[in-house]
């Protein structure tokens, strides 16, 4: 017998909301879903009006839905945000082409201005490239290492306040147990916080820190939304698909496990003598890092020199055996970084307009090119924006 939406009473239920297993109507499923995501976001108060936000649009179905609900709910709640979509090419063919396809679809659609920075202009190396040089074991490492620093190179380009992006409940929750796993008090202390990077890079934001991955298709396939839905072809991260299946699995026992974990890891405190890795930034490039040399710039020291293990696992030890210095000058792109796509160099951007404590000197007039070679190749951060 048909059973009517819980919410209105009125429609009859057509689906079973999997974070609750309420029965409801398609219309009563939209409005619950976008008012919870609305709900986090003004709890936590991520955005202020006014602000120029990114959003970190790859294509597919968690940017995708992100994009759609956040326009949504900056209509109907008066945000008084500018939403802008910034895509990272990472030059994986078969994948992230395809994928932008649905990413220039929906600005159309949506009518949001997009922003695409590729890894070629951004490092001189495609993923295509890297793989073929390092293989399919490690190359997740790079990846991820170059796509959150490429984020952060196009919010800067564009000068937006914070960046969004679509990590999940379920997303969450394993990287809340890959921590408890690895014992990386650190980042299990980080990795729940909805606003991350306030200490220096432009802040991230995850307004579905408590959106179930479930929901959200549920959502995209309802809405019809348009977005590109095919794995990486390259090897996917091995051990996160571990903690991915358990978590799966007990979701399927209890639901409210993915929630409970996100729970469990806001609470777990670090104790006050707990060491932590004190934050910096890279004397190279002049991004964050607890290191003299970012992530990034090690594995793009291994690239260029042939050395691709250099950067994977413990890079300190690696650079002594290669007898390498972090100041060793790196005669590569980035060192030149300059977004053809935007006529814009960082070089300009990154030292002349953003004011980074030590750099303050280095020239004060916004639209004059500051010429410090010091400083060409470095990174804005952003201490207090
Ligand atoms: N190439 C990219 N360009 C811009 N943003 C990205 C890109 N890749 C990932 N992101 C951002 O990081 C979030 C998490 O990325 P992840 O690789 O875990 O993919 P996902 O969980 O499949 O998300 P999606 O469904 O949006 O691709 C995405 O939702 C998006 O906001």
């Amino acid at each position: 017998m048909p059973i009517n939406c819980i919410r209105c009473e009125k429609n009859k239920a057509i689906l079973k909301r999997p974070k609750t297993g309420d029965a409801m109507c398609k219309e009563c499923f939209f409005f619950v879903f976008e008012e919870e995501i609305h709900k986090t976001i003004t709890d936590s108060s991520i955005f202020k009006s006014g602000e120029k936000i990114g959003i970190g649009a790859s294509g597919g179905k968690d940017s995708t839905v992100l994009a759609y609900v956040l326009k949504t709910l900056n209509e109907r709640h008066n945000y008084g945000l500018e939403l802008i979509l910034i895509s990272v090419d990472e030059g994986i063919t078969g994948y992230r082409d395809d994928s932008l396809e649905s990413v220039k679809r929906n600005q159309v659609e949506y009518n949001l201005p997009l922003k695409v920075v590729t890894y070629d202009e951004l490092y001189g190396w495609t993923m295509d490239e890297i793989v073929k040089k390092v293989g399919r074991k490690n190359n997740c490492t790079f990846c991820g290492v170059f796509r959150r620093q490429a984020l952060d190179r196009g919010g800067l380009l564009l000068g937006v306040n914070k960046i969004v992006t679509g990590h999940n409940a379920d997303d969450l929750a394993e990287t809340v147990l890959m921590n408890i796993l690895r014992g990386d008090i650190g980042r299990l202390q980080r990795c729940t916080s909805i606003t991350t990077g306030n200490e220096g890079a432009i802040p991230r934001c995850k307004p579905f820190k408590y959106t179930y991955e479930k929901e959200i298709v549920m959502y995209a396939y309802f809405k019809k939304l348009d977005y590109f839905s095919t794995e990486c072809v390259y090897s996917p991260n091995a051990y996160r698909g571990y903690a991915r299946a358990f978590i799966k699995d007990l979701e399927a026992i209890r639901p409210r496990s993915i929630i409970d974990i996100i729970h469990s890891g806001e609470k777990l405190a670090v104790k006050k003598d707990a060491k932590l890795p004190v934050q910096g930034i890279c004397e190279r490039c002049g991004y964050i890092s607890s290191m003299n040399l970012c992530k990034a710039c090690n594995l793009l020291e291994g690239l260029n020199r042939g050395l691709p293990k250099l950067g994977i696992g413990k890079t300190q030890r690696l650079r002594k055996i290669y007898n390498l210095s972090p100041s060793y000058s790196l005669n590569s792109s980035m060192n030149n970084l300059s977004l053809t796509s935007s006529q814009m160099s960082l070089n300009e951007e990154s030292c002349c307009d953003r004011g980074q404590n030590n750099n303050q000197s280095c020239c004060s007039d916004k639209n004059v090119s500051c010429q410090s070679k010091q400083t060409s190749n470095r990174l804005e951060v952003i201490p207090d924006f």
